[in-house]
């Protein structure tokens, strides 16, 4: 049954840090609690662990209430940012803490010691002095002495969030591993969303004390509650779209989406936007946009949107219009899977640049599209367009979401 939060507040006299907030969490799960800072995680989270006292609602496990259960007696683990390790014991002697304050055998707890040192990476550790460790080695200790006494929930806040990037992402990797090799259910709260979703079953999205939405990563990334999570989760224009037949069609062109006909409202994300440089030819255009295989360029398509040319003006081309001066051409829908139907492509100026590790993110306007407001696009890193060239927009539905309950 594991863990049940129910109409959860917590305060703090004025403070509303935790506002009804209901979790219910499954033996073996993992659940992330994601939001910007301040948003309520830790409080939450430290309710759980009973380190707060609710004003309102409550925390059963396995049908148990815990309001009248002190902190050491719920059976949960804990590991904070900073690992808080005892720095007067070695490496062995902060993992068997918990053990000893059990009672357990010399020998039980130099086993059971010598397993969790392996389980986190650490084997033949014991010894050293837990001040002579990196950041990530130590947080590495933390887990194993939280996992020592075989808690029957896990409570992670901020767990790698003192680390360096690249420590971090590795170890965000190895923890997931970890967690599921134990069959451990835990709660870790991080503010990152690649943490979030590399570790946690399900992701809590959560602002101003509240649980906006709880979801799987996939789910959250591709059907966002509302337009707070899809902008929290990196969608930087959102617009109204007409869906018929499975394609989506807004201001900034069409795109495949698995919904019924009726209105829609689309979240895209930068990496969903991709800017190509309007000089570019169709078959340059079919390379580089329509990677996935999928995409092809119908008549009266591209190529002659091309051969419009980069005046640099940003203003449509007249050979992408229809005619109407309205709506551009269709040229192709990009799909995940599937075959080509048909799409638009639409017309924009770029009005930043700004080169990132391994792409290129760009502003634009589309004076098609005014309802659009400046839309971040990314180009590759050879031969991005530059400010005040005319670019032509492509929508990749990997970078799409449908916004709505
Ligand atoms: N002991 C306290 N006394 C008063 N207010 C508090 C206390 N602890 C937290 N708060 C307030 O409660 C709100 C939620 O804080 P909390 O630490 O849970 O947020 P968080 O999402 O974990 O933030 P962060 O990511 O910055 O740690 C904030 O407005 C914070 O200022």
């Amino acid at each position: 049954m594991g863990l049940d939060v129910r109409d959860l507040s917590v305060r703090y006299g004025p403070v509303t840090a935790v506002s009804e907030v209901d979790v219910e969490l499954a033996d073996g799960e993992v659940l992330a609690l994601l939001g910007p800072s301040g948003c309520g995680k830790s409080t939450l989270l430290r309710a759980v662990a009973g380190l707060e006292r609710p004003s309102a609602g409550s925390v059963h496990w396995d049908g148990t209430d815990l309001a009248r259960v002190p902190v050491h007696r719920r059976g949960f683990g804990m590991v904070f940012q900073d690992g808080q390790l005892f720095p007067h014991r070695d490496v062995a002697g902060n993992v068997e803490f918990g053990l000893r304050m059990r009672s357990v055998s010399r020998a039980r707890r130099a086993a059971r010691v010598a397993e969790l040192l392996e389980l986190v990476g650490l084997a033949g550790y014991e010894r050293r002095r837990v001040t002579e460790l990196s950041g990530g080695e130590a947080q590495r200790v933390a887990l194993a002495r939280a996992l020592a006494a075989d808690p029957r929930l896990l409570l992670l806040d901020e767990p790698l969030s003192a680390l360096d990037r690249m420590l971090r992402e590795q170890l965000a990797v190895d923890l997931a591993a970890l967690l599921a090799r134990d069959d451990a259910t835990a709660i870790v709260v991080t503010h990152d969303h690649d943490e979030a979703f590399t570790l946690a079953d399900r992701v809590a999205v959560m602002a101003r004390g509240r649980i906006l939405q709880l979801d799987t990563p996939a789910r959250l990334w591709q059907r966002p509650a509302g337009d707070e999570v899809a902008e929290f989760l990196g969608c930087t224009t959102l617009l109204p779209a007409q869906v018929r037949d499975g394609v989506a069609t807004c201001a900034l062109g069409a795109v495949a989406v698995a919904e019924p006909d009726g209105e829609a409202r689309l979240g895209l994300r930068a990496a969903g936007v991709r800017a190509e440089r309007l000089g570019v030819g169709a078959g340059a255009a079919a390379g580089g946009v329509g990677a996935d295989g999928g995409g092809g360029v119908d008549a009266g398509g591209v190529g002659g949107g091309a051969a419009g040319g980069a005046d640099g003006g940003g203003a449509a081309s007249p050979s992408l219009g229809n005619g109407d001066g309205g709506h551009p051409v269709a040229v192709r829908v990009r799909q995940r899977t599937g075959s080509v139907t048909s799409t638009d492509a639409v017309v924009g100026t770029v009005r930043e640049r700004v080169h990132r590790h391994d792409h290129v993110r760009l502003t634009v306007t589309v004076p098609e599209a005014p309802e659009a407001g400046r839309v971040e696009a990314v180009a590759g890193t050879a031969d991005a367009p530059g400010v005040g060239e005319a670019v032509r927009l492509t929508i990749d539905p990997d970078g799409i979401a449908v916004v709505g309950p």
